[in-house]
């Protein structure tokens, strides 16, 4: 027998065991894949776990890791006989099927997780992939950076000989650009070949399929100081088009393949590594999730029982532990901590969804410890991007359009990329002219929509932006914070807490802060390991930050009280803060309250919060009567016995606050 017929042979009982396995273990997907009564599909996914196939066929499982372009068409072929002899099947049960739509086109897609294509070889970082890769199943994982338009191409032309009458199918070569290269020779099977080259086209022989192109790049926070972060194209067939979005997180299972780069003149050609796709899996839920071993959460429980009857000595104790190597800069800590866990995302009266992520922004003269807070913050943070007010890609701070190989594609902004997670914007007033239109719908609705060279659609930035600026020039008290910082009114409005942090001459300050840097560096081989009073370090922070972020405080009805009280105060009073006095603002009341009620490990938010929440609203206009004169949050220190010290009548209908000591 010609060795043909047997590779033939072997392929046929190959796809028949494959289709006993799929029928067996997956009859469930097969029924309601023909019972799907939405006319307007035409591919339909079978996900079929790896591990599964592992267990059912180790030697294929190899194979189809090792040879995915030869063995995953084997799978198909079953899954369509499957999908055939299921639909007879229902035909008979069900008499007929009233939604009758061609099931012509199953996909098979692999699901990798749980299974050995889990590990490192089969799953390298995408700054790992090398040319051992080349034509296997590899699994990657990364952020989608750009997203092209949807696209059809002719996937599939049959031609016939004109001597033989041989006819046969031809695809694309998505390596070279999607062109369809016609054989050099007629590839029919008879033995001896009728060597013709001559081939006519078979009229309405042409298969379209959907087609995008994205761009994944690795994420960030897995990579070690320094590296750069590497991206890859990926192409998205028929069900996968649009599936997923620009900043979206994604692990895609696909075949390593390399496209020659464009033809530039007198550039020499190369082979960009390419992933085609065959399952993704988005992971977003994740996003800023991690997990919280118990005796975690015991320790906490342990800690504030510990400081049950001085809770603000237990609050700054925590707080002491952010940014340690700055010293005092109390309402800084204490807004970073409330601006890194957030209030309670909530739809209001109107319908209206109120974003819980708050904004902060540090407006400071130079050497005040600004970038120190935003470097801290990004690293306490499971999801954060870095950059600056001009951004670190060409997309800037939210999104733009690009061409990429001739075509236009979608590229993410460091707010779409730093979704669910923190956003840290360095000298945020040199953004440029279009991110400052669209920063403003990005901050209060967290959407940015966008309609560019026919790619129309909207991205979520469920971010919380932490800005930091220099004054232009002598920071002028007298004059409002939007002159100060060349930041319009309604970009100002958005941040729930703006601090200005003024280098004035002052000599106590001067004298303990450089004391306390002589110390710091002098303290370098003390050992600071002594349980009890050492502050908490980083890991431990990152851990409660997010374990209380579990919390939904509900507003007690003296903390109401106290925010209504403190906002018709404002509106009465005839200051220019009046312009910050919306309904934005009791909004922020509202956020920041939650967000220290969560800090004070509480499920409901008590005056106190609203006290705390109000400092930071207060400690942002720069000229208040409840923090020091200037409103410059530089000298604003941690109080020894806070809780004592705590001493607070709200006569709040003589309108006017009686001195609150910094709680
Ligand atoms: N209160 C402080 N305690 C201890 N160190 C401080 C304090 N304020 C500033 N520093 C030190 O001053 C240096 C400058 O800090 P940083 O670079 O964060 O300033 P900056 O405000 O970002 O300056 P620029 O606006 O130029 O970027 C850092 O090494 C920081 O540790
Ligand atoms: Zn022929």
């Amino acid at each position: 027998m010609s060795e043909k017929k047997e590779e033939e042979e072997e392929e046929d009982a190959q796809v028949n065991a494959l289709a006993c396995f799929l029928h067996d273990t997956y009859s469930d997907s097969f029924r309601s894949i023909l019972l799907d009564d939405d006319p307007s599909k035409l591919h339909f996914p079978l996900v079929i776990e790896f591990a599964e196939l592992m267990d059912f066929d180790p030697k294929f499982a190899g194979k189809l890791y090792s040879s995915p372009d030869k063995y995953l068409p084997f799978l198909d072929k079953a899954a369509k006989w499957v999908k055939d002899k299921m639909l007879e099947k229902l035909l008979e049960e069900l008499g007929d099927l009233k939604h009758a739509v061609p099931r012509k086109y199953v996909r098979v897609r692999i699901d990798v997780s749980g299974s050995p294509l889990e590990f490192p070889e089969a799953s390298p970082s995408i700054g790992k992939v090398r040319v051992n890769h080349m034509r296997k199943l590899i699994t990657l994982k990364g952020t989608v950076i750009r997203s092209g338009g949807v696209k059809m191409i002719e996937y599939e032309r049959d031609y016939m000989c004109r001597k033989c009458q041989h006819s046969f199918s031809v695809c694309p070569e998505l390596e070279a650009g999607n062109r369809i290269n016609l054989p050099a020779l007629c590839p029919s099977k008879s033995s001896r070949g009728c060597g013709s080259a001559s081939f006519q086209f078979i009229e309405g022989s042409t298969v379209c399929r959907d087609y995008q192109e994205i761009k994944i790049q690795e994420n960030v926070q897995l990579l070690g100081v320094g590296s750069i972060p590497r991206s890859i194209p990926v192409v998205l067939m028929d069900d996968l088009v649009d599936s997923i979005k620009a900043g979206d997180d994604v692990i895609i299972t696909g075949i390593l393949s390399a496209k020659w780069s464009p033809d530039i003149k007198d550039v020499r050609s190369n082979l960009d590594p390419m992933l085609l796709a065959n399952y993704v899996r988005s992971t977003n839920e994740l996003k800023s999730d991690i997990d919280i071993p118990a005796e975690t959460e015991e320790e906490f429980k342990h800690f504030w029982e510990k400081y049950r009857l001085t809770p603000l000595k237990g609050r700054n104790f925590i707080l002491e532990g952010i940014c340690p190597q700055i010293f005092g800069l109390f309402t800084v800590k204490l807004s970073v901590a409330l601006t890194l866990i957030g209030g309670v995302q909530h739809v209001d009266a109107s319908g209206t969804k109120v974003r819980g992520e708050p904004h902060m922004l540090l407006v400071g003269d130079p050497g005040t410890g600004k970038s120190q807070f935003l470097k801290f913050a990004a690293k306490l943070s499971n999801r954060s991007v870095i950059t600056t007010g001009l951004g670190s890609t060409s997309a800037g701070l939210t999104v733009t359009a690009v061409k990429d190989g001739g075509e236009w594609m979608l590229e993410a902004g460091a707010l779409v990329l730093a979704d669910g997670g923190l956003c840290c914007i360095d000298e945020f007033d040199s953004m440029r002219e279009h991110d400052r239109t669209t920063i403003h719908e990005a901050m209060e609705q967290q959407t940015i929509s966008i309609a560019k060279a026919g790619l129309v659609t909207t991205l979520s930035t469920r971010t919380t932006v932490f800005g930091a600026t220099n004054p232009k020039g002598q920071y002028d008290p007298d004059e409002s914070l939007s002159v100060n910082t060349t930041l319009s009114g309604p970009l100002l409005s958005r941040f729930d807490i703006v601090l200005v942090l003024l280098d004035t001459q002052n000599t106590d300050w001067d004298k303990i802060v450089s004391s306390h840097i002589l110390e710091e560096n002098f303290d370098e081989k003390k050992d600071k390991t002594n349980a009890s009073d050492a502050k908490w370090m980083l890991p431990k922070l990152r851990r409660y930050i997010n374990y209380v972020k579990r919390f939904k405080p509900v507003l007690t009805k003296e903390a109401e009280r106290v925010i209504s009280s403190y906002y018709q105060l404002q509106r009465k009073s005839g200051t220019h803060n009046a312009a910050r006095t919306t309904v934005r603002m009791l909004e922020s009341l509202i956020r920041l309250a939650q967000a220290h009620a969560r800090l004070m490990f509480r499920n409901e938010v008590k005056q106190l919060d609203a006290i705390a929440a109000i400092l930071c609203i207060e400690s942002s206009t720069t000229t208040s009567p409840i923090v020091d004169t200037v409103g410059n949050a530089l000298h604003s220190n941690f109080t020894e016995n806070p809780d004592e010290e705590c001493i607070l009548t709200c006569d709040l209908d003589s309108s006017h606050f009686i001195k609150c000591m910094s709680c």
